[in-house]
């Protein structure tokens, strides 16, 4: 069922020699002079050439020495070091946000150099660029604003999306990541400010799955904010009016869909950070109609699901065992039900039974455990619901201290987006699971979310645990030379692969058989001494190679399903009669790995 057989050892080194082996085409650019040095997709600075100084009209604009790539690159690591050093000891927000500030500079300017400095430095820089201090910049983002990126469509834009869609500059567009702000992390309702996210999201694409750069658009849907605190803000920079809802909402986010879908009818959209309704509204509604998906109810469950079956392996069971695994999941919305809905379907696939197929996963929103007897019981939670009594003492509404200590959980996993509701006392009643290792997966992002920290979960739960959280933590040292390792269940580990597997394969819709494919590849990437050590995903270091067999695994399940219409000149049979092997070879083949191209000039 679960094929946990490792892939080829030697997979870095084949990694290595692919990229190498890439030699940069010619890039054809239609502009001169200062036009090029200020668009940071052709500009090198100081790195122009001699020759195509004179060619494309540099000679004189720029100081005479030429700078070869790797001195550039060198020169702003260290100038990024210098800052590390120069704001040691300031607050944990000022340095981040310092960090953040010296790399969207480098972004703005020179996109290539940009690019190389994320993917090469990917585990330091993540955390910036991404989560958890993308929260804060979009917490920010009216103050810290200083040119656009991506593209705005309002609610003030009904009947114009089909034009504005032509005011991008790129003829070209794969990926999309789309939000309308609603539900920013567990940051609540940012509005416009939310944009950051689309913008950290396609910043993973381009380092984890090699999507070109100018191919990607990240895109807001300001349909208003709920936000008073912006509202009232006089440098907010979003519509000020409540949101969109019923009708009047969905029709604009159908206008944008048919509008992008008229332009590039195989653009990827990622739906992103859509509060709990749309989110699940929306996915029913395009699912079957364009190639999209919702990552934080599809991407975060397969990412949760690789980790919960990581948990049972380091458990040492055997994964025949994973059904008997009691779950307890605090948080009822996207992310959540999404996890426990992939989790019955993996039960299901394991034992072909349905009716018991939730009966040891248990559902806790902020009214406490969900029975059959809440009021108004959401028709998504419905069937996780318990009935009352089911376990004795435990009523509609009980608290969470109440559930673990009564079910004794062998794993408790949060998509909340409340911080430390893993308190003491909760961290202290898992100490009497029913496993030896009880697994605490705290997803919530960003850090101040987190259900609790990695500290507390090792210092209160017990040194055995494993531990899971959607920010990351350092890892924690026990003593004794023991270490508390700390995994991040971040969906950064899925989405890039689902969305290069399904461009790739020019897959028409993304079906839950692509989605279980990536689900299942992640699972099975930990070897057994790294499981044993509590390590359930693989380092971020590697996060190129992971995507690239994960979109490969998506590709195959497209293939399988026979919606893969290929890709460039790939056509369906050849992607058909590629070995595994092959498949994954062609993934790498159309990633982008940025080195500088020679720039040909034409009018
Ligand atoms: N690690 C990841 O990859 C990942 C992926 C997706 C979402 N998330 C995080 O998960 C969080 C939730 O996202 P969502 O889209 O599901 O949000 P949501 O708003 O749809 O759902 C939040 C849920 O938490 C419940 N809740 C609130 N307070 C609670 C409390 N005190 N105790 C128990 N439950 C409580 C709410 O009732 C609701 O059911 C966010 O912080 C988000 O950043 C993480
Ligand atoms: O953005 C992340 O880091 C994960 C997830 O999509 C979230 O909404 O928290
Ligand atoms: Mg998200």
């Amino acid at each position: 069922m679960w094929n946990l057989t490792r892939f080829a050892s030697s997979r870095l080194s084949r990694t290595r020699r692919l990229f190498c082996s890439a030699i940069p085409g010619p890039c054809i650019v239609h502009k001169r002079g200062t036009d090029i040095l200020h668009d940071p997709w052709f500009n090198k600075d100081t790195g122009f050439p001699l020759t195509e100084r004179d060619r494309l009209g540099l000679r004189g604009l720029l100081p005479p020495r030429v700078i070869s790539f790797e001195q550039q690159y060198d020169r702003f690591m260290d100038s990024y070091h210098s800052l590390e050093k120069n704001t040691k000891g300031l607050p944990d927000s000022v340095v981040a946000l310092a960090k953040w500030r010296i790399l969207n500079r480098l972004h703005d300017r020179n996109e290539t150099l940009y690019y190389r400095v994320l993917m090469d430095n990917i585990k330091d820089f993540a955390p910036i660029i991404y989560t958890p201090t993308v929260g804060l910049v979009c917490q920010n983002y009216s103050g810290l604003f200083r040119r656009p990126r991506g593209m705005y469509f309002s609610a003030k834009d009904k009947g114009e999306m089909m034009s504005m869609i032509y005011n991008w500059p790129s003829q070209h567009v794969d990926m999309i990541v789309l939000t309308d702000g609603s539900r920013i992390l567990g940051l609540g309702d940012l509005g416009v400010q939310g944009i950051g996210i689309p913008i950290g999201k396609l910043d993973m694409y381009v380092a984890a799955a090699g999507i070109n750069p100018q191919r990607i658009l990240p895109v807001m849907l300001d349909v208003g904010t709920n936000n008073q605190k912006l509202l009232e803000d006089q440098l907010y920079l979003g519509l000020r009016q409540p949101r969109l809802e019923g009708e009047e909402y969905l029709s604009i986010v159908d206008e944008f869909m048919e509008a992008v879908h008229t332009r590039w009818p195989k653009a990827i959209v990622q739906f992103e950070d859509f509060q709990m309704k749309w989110a699940f509204e929306t996915l029913d509604r395009y699912r079957k109609r364009f190639c999209m998906f919702n990552d934080d109810i599809q991407g975060t469950a397969g990412v949760a699901l690789a980790g919960l079956l990581g948990s049972a392996r380091a458990q040492g069971r055997s994964l025949a065992n994973f059904p008997d695994q009691k779950i307890v999941v605090v948080g009822a919305g996207s992310a959540g039900l999404g996890v426990l809905s992939t989790a019955v379907q993996a039960v299901v696939r394991m034992t072909g039974k349905h009716e018991t197929a939730a009966q040891n996963f248990f559902l806790l929103d902020k009214d406490g455990l969900v029975t059959k007897e809440r009021k108004n019981l959401n028709p998504a939670a419905a069937p996780f619901a318990k009935d009352p009594g089911q376990i004795v003492g435990l009523r509609e509404g009980a608290s969470l201290l109440d559930v673990v200590k009564k079910v004794k959980p062998d794993v408790l996993l949060g998509l909340s987006g409340v911080g430390g509701v893993f308190n003491e006392e909760v961290l202290k009643a898992l100490r009497e699971s029913d496993s030896t290792r009880p697994a605490i997966f705290a997803m919530s992002n960003p850090t101040m979310n987190a259900e609790c920290t990695a500290a507390d979960a090792f210092k209160h739960a017990g040194e055995n645990i494993v531990f899971a959280s959607g920010s990351p933590f350092e890892n924690i040292q026990l003593g004794n030379g023991k270490v508390g390792y700390v995994n991040q269940a971040n969906n950064m580990y899925l989405f890039p692969g689902i969305g290069l597997g399904s461009l790739v394969s020019g897959a028409r819709f993304i079906t839950d058989g692509m989605l279980q494919a990536a689900a299942e590849c992640l699972a099975s990437y930990m070897r057994d001494e790294e499981i044993q050590k509590g390590i359930l995903y693989p380092s971020i270091s590697s996060i190129r190679h992971i995507t690239a067999e994960v979109g490969a695994s998506v590709l195959r399940a497209a293939v399988g399903e026979g919606l893969a219409e290929g890709h460039g000149e790939v056509g369906p049979k050849e992607l058909a009669h590629m070995s595994k092997e092959e498949t994954v070879e062609y993934v790498f083949r159309n990633m982008w790995f940025p080195i500088y191209s020679p720039l040909v000039h034409e009018k």
